[in-house]
This record gives structure tokens, C-alpha cells and sequence, in this order.
């Protein structure tokens, strides 16, 4: 297939909230082949305790909402009132998307007698956000929690960057890792004969020499990532503060460093090299804007393709959960929700809507988090 002169896919037009530009995405062709697609079959829906943790945020809604202590006229400063403000709609939010913390409860008892599986964004959910990508650590606080939470569960991580960048920031041969959005997966030799229509895996070793297998669905599209990651990095040398990342099969344009002013010049030079790309698309994270193949894979499939390979899929005895901060986490904590297998929990410190059940501040929460899930676990076992 000529991948750079394929005009076939139509076209549609996404808002680009905060570049306020109109964004141009190209439907997915159909590549990879459909047999790499699962048939996860509809479940039965999650108990109703479920339904009972939201039922509690209203209590602590109304906890929260209990009148402040009277403030003295002298201190009372309008970044009071603003910051009293952004509380309480964050709490209003809360009753939508408890916190799992606050949760925790209600979360074991989903996970009675079940397997737990665990997905894990990176930036946003495990490290904090920083200006410079390079600089993106994970604290050794976490990296403990992590490791402790994947000898006792199966974890994955998911994550926009490439698979080696971010197992050079995790350093943890415990774990699964996806990069490039779920694009390159290194995951466990398969348990299950079902899943052998995945024909694009090859069997590799690891870091350690261990078997893996290595699924890697637009490995088609390498020499075009590397030749548009040339062409944007031309493009945008002179904007102050734009920043290039190479993911390797997607690639970051970021503009967390400049000037709002900037931000339309940015798109319009990104765009302006995607035309002589009608095979890659254009999305939209934290301040950056990534480029990546138009096929139909995401951090959702790369979910349904991990834990099929982990023998997980089909079974009413495992909840899988998902914690991530970004968009392209959504695409894990819909397919979860639409299975109704497992929920997602969505890191924010404001009111997003989102396809997660429960929310978490911020990635310290997440941390502790990790933590009383692995306490509990030991705990009950
Ligand atoms: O899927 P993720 O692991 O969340 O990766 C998504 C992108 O994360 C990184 O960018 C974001 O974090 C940076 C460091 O904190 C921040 O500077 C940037 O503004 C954020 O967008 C990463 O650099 C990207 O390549 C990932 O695609």
C-alpha cells in the first residue's frame, strides 16, 4: 500500500479546544487486518454497589457545601472566594466520579473473589506534569509502589511515548509495557490459543531474556513517522518554546513552552506538513499534539489485546482497572465501560468529563492508591 498517497479516507473536522483552531482527523482504514480485532462479548452489568458509591458522593457533597467558618471582613480576599469556588465544583464533580480512594471499599467489594488486572498511564497518572518531557521522573516512592502492586497483580503500562523511553523512566522488568499509544506492546507469551489471530506478533526476548511477545500493528508506518518527524522539526525550529518529541510510531509537537500567541502558528505548521500525510492523524493531549498512523488502535485495544494475551478476556472473575490522566486514556476507560468489565479511574485536579468511573486527584492519590490496594490484598490473602 502506498501509505503517503492514499487519499481514500474521508475527512471530518474535531474542535481543538484550547488552540481554538479546527483540527483535521482521518477515519482509520482498514489496517490493520480485521481479524486483529476482539470479540469481547457485552457483560452482565457491574453490581449495583456501584450505584451506591455515587449515591455516597452526595454525601460528601453535602459535607463540603456545610457553610465555611465565618470569615472576619479583613481576610476575606477574592482568591479565597475563587479557590472556595473551584472546591466546591470540583466536589459537585466528585458525585459523578467519586474518588477511588474515598471508594476504596466499594472498589474491594467489587474485587471479591476476583483477579485484578491493572493499567497505568504514565505522564499525568505516575509522574507528574513537568515542562520539559525529558525530565518527567517517576519518584523511587512510586516506582515502589508500582513494583509492589505488580507482584501481586498483573500490570501493564500504557503510554503515548515510546516503549523504551518510558521503561527508562520505570526501570521495572515486573510489568508489561505499551508505547506509542498502545502501538507497541511487549506483553506475555499468549495462554490462550484464542487469541492466535493475531498474526503481526513476533516472539522476542526481553531486557532480561525473558519470552515476550512483541505486537507492534503500524510497524508499516516507520519510515513515514521518521520522515515527518524531519519535516515537522523544520517546521517549527523557529517558534520559542515548540518542542519535538520522537515516540516512535507517533510524534509529539509540543507547545507547553510557548507563548499563547504562538499556539496558532504551531498548528498551522503542523497541518501544513500533515496534508502531504493523508495516512497519519492528528490528536490532541496536554499541550502537546501528537501525529500517529490512521489505524483503528488505541490505549483501548491495547487493553482488550493484554489481557486476552493474559488469559483475562473472557472471564466474568477478573476486573481490570485503568488509571490515566489524558484523552487518549479514554479510549481504555470506554472500552472497559462498554464491556462492562473492570472501570477506569481518571486523574485530574479539575472537573473533566469522562468515560471513568472514579477519579483521583492527582498522582501522589494515585500512589496511595496503589498502596492500599496492594495493603488490602495482602491483607485478604
Ligand atoms: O500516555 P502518556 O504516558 O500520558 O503520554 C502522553 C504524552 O506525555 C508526555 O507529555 C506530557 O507530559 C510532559 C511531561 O510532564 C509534559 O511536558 C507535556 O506537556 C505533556 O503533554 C510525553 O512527553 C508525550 O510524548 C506523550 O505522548
Amino acid at each position: 500500500m502506498d501509505l503517503k498517497t492514499s487519499h481514500n479516507s474521508p475527512v471530518f473536522v474535531d474542535p481543538l479546544p484550547s488552540l481554538a483552531l479546527p483540527m483535521t482527523y482521518t477515519t482509520p482504514t482498514s489496517f490493520p487486518p480485521s481479524g486483529l480485532y476482539l470479540n469481547t462479548p457485552k457483560k452482565k452489568p457491574l453490581p449495583s454497589k456501584i450505584e451506591e458509591v455515587r449515591a455516597a458522593g452526595w454525601l460528601d457533597l453535602m459535607l463540603a457545601s456545610s457553610p465555611p467558618r465565618k470569615r472576619q471582613s479583613k481576610d476575606f480576599l477574592p482568591h479565597d472566594v475563587q479557590a472556595d469556588d473551584l472546591d466546591l465544583r470540583y466536589r459537585n464533580w466528585m458525585v459523578n466520579y467519586p474518588s477511588a480512594l474515598g471508594s476504596f471499599e466499594a472498589i474491594t467489594e467489587l474485587a471479591r473473589g476476583k483477579k485484578l488486572a491493572l493499567f497505568l498511564d504514565y505522564d499525568g497518572t505516575l509522574s507528574p506534569i513537568v515542562d520539559n518531557p525529558a525530565n518527567a521522573v517517576m519518584s523511587d516512592e512510586m516506582r515502589a509502589a508500582v513494583r509492589h502492586v505488580a507482584s501481586l497483580f498483573p500490570t501493564a503500562i500504557i503510554s503515548g511515548r515510546s516503549r523504551d523511553k518510558v521503561f527508562d523512566f520505570v526501570k521495572l522488568t515486573e510489568l508489561y509495557y505499551a508505547g506509542s499509544h498502545g502501538m507497541d506492546i511487549m506483553g506475555p507469551i499468549r495462554k490462550s490459543e484464542s487469541n492466535g489471530h493475531h498474526v503481526e506478533c513476533v516472539r522476542s526476548t526481553d531486557s532480561e531474556g525473558k519470552e515476550v511477545n512483541l505486537f507492534q500493528p503500524a510497524s508499516e508506518f516507520l519510515p513515514m513517522i521518521a520522515e515527518v518527524f524531519e519535516n515537522l522539526s523544520e517546521s517549527i525550529k523557529d517558534i520559542e518554546g515548540a518542542r519535538m518529541e520522537d515516540n516512535k510510531f507517533c510524534v509529539s509537537v509540543h507547545y507547553r513552552n510557548v507563548a499563547p500567541h504562538d499556539y496558532e502558528t504551531v498548528h498551522q505548521r503542523v497541518t501544513a506538513v500533515l496534508k502531504d500525510y493523508p495516512c497519519l492523524r492528528l490528536t490532541h493531549g496536554r499541550k502537546v499534539l501528537e501525529v500517529r498512523p490512521v489505524i483503528d488502535w488505541n490505549k483501548g485495544k491495547a487493553v482488550e489485546f493484554l489481557l486476552e494475551s493474559l488469559g483475562l478476556s473472557e472471564s466474568d472473575d477478573v476486573l481490570p482497572i485503568y488509571v490515566g490522566d489524558d484523552k487518549t486514556d479514554e479510549d481504555a476507560f470506554k472500552v472497559l465501560k462498554a464491556n462492562n468489565h473492570g472501570f477506569g479511574i481518571l486523574v485530574s485536579s479539575v472537573p473533566k468529563d469522562s468515560d471513568a468511573f472514579y477519579s483521583l486527584r492527582d498522582p501522589s492519590e494515585v500512589m496511595e492508591f496503589l498502596r492500599t490496594l496492594a495493603a488490602w490484598k495482602e491483607g485478604s490473602s
